[in-house]
């Protein structure tokens, strides 16, 4: 039998539309054995609306593993959810990655890391979340020639994230489909000058520029037609306490950095009554950057 944490992940910081991720201390358990048959059970988040059936989509990233090293038997598989699902929390990454590395350490280890990465992006469709998941801290992802490249920055110690999380669903694919197909060269420009900011801003651990450095104008102009406050929030981060605030992932979640747990409640029960002003009920989490990604346990 084998036993994996997965973090939730924040992915897009902003600017950097499928390419950065963020693993925060909210985890996933998944434990995994050999089995005649398969068996799902699941606890926590999802537990009433996750399949316990083939399609379940972290017995899918097992499989895929399974084929890969050619075993052909049955599998129990035993999840246990704090990620809540379709929030922009990365819970399809976290199910993805925890199904394969689950599955490779259940076999022996037939995989390498590298493969399993390249693998685990293909199902997603976008290395973010995904990198994050994989290996902890804040990633910058990029790929080429169907290799994933990337780095990892160790977050500077004093950050803290605040995430509020909207009662209500928001599908990734929905969230994607609503981005035009062709950007501007102007908001081209404004997103690569953004994620430049960001990334040496949290390399130099200079928060002053933040708010600027993680301005969006490629997904969340768009997407704040799905996520009623998401604008109202933002605008007014700084004055809530955060040194800068954008969606989580594909939304409705809405995360912001902040230097300490205090302006983290300020700045969360702000959030949660922007929220309300709009009739949705929303409720908070404060979380530190998680260094490791996916650990055996
Ligand atoms: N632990 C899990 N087990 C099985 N399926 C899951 C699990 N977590 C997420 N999913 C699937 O992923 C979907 C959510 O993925 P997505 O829309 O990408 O949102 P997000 O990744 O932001 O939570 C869920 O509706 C469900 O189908
Ligand atoms: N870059 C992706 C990230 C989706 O993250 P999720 O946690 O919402 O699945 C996007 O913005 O679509």
């Amino acid at each position: 039998m084998v036993r994996v944490k997965i973090p939730a992940t924040i992915a897009n910081l902003g600017p950097g539309f499928d390419c950065i991720g963020m693993a925060v201390t909210l985890y996933n358990f998944i434990e995994m054995d050999f089995s005649d048959t398969l068996s799902i059970e699941v606890s926590g988040e999802g537990s009433k609306s996750i399949s316990r059936k083939e399609d379940n989509l972290v017995f899918k990233a097992a499989k895929i593993i399974f084929e890969k090293a050619g075993y052909k038997g049955g599998v129990s598989i035993k999840m246990t959810n704090n990620i809540p699902l379709a929030r922009g929390l990365g819970s399809s990454a976290a199910a993805i990655v925890g199904g394969m590395v689950a599955a490779n350490m259940l076999l022996g280890k037939p995989l390498k890391e590298e493969e399993i990465l390249k693998l685990a992006v293909e199902m997603e469709g976008h290395p973010d979340n995904v990198v994050a998941a994989l290996v902890g801290g804040i990633t910058i992802s990029a790929v080429y020639d169907d290799k994933i490249f990337f780095k990892k920055l160790l977050p500077p110690d004093e950050l803290k994230v605040v995430v509020t999380i909207p009662e209500f669903e928001l599908q990734t694919e929905k969230a994607r489909e609503i981005i035009p197909k062709m950007i501007h060269l102007k908001d081209a420009t404004s997103n690569i000058s953004r994620v430049a900011l960001l990334v040496a801003s949290l390399v130099s651990k200079d928060f002053s520029m933040l708010q600027i450095a993680t301005q969006d104008f490629i997904h969340q102009p768009y997407r704040k037609k799905l996520v009623s406050g998401m604008e109202e929030i933002i605008e007014n981060a700084q004055s809530a306490g955060m040194l800068c605030c954008f969606l989580s992932g594909a939304g409705p979640s809405v995360a912001g950095f902040v230097k300490s747990e205090e302006g983290a409640k300020k700045a969360a029960e702000f959030m949660v009554k922007v929220f309300e002003s709009k009739g949705i009920k929303a409720n908070y989490k404060i979380l530190g950057i998680c260094c490791e990604g996916i650990t055996a346990l």
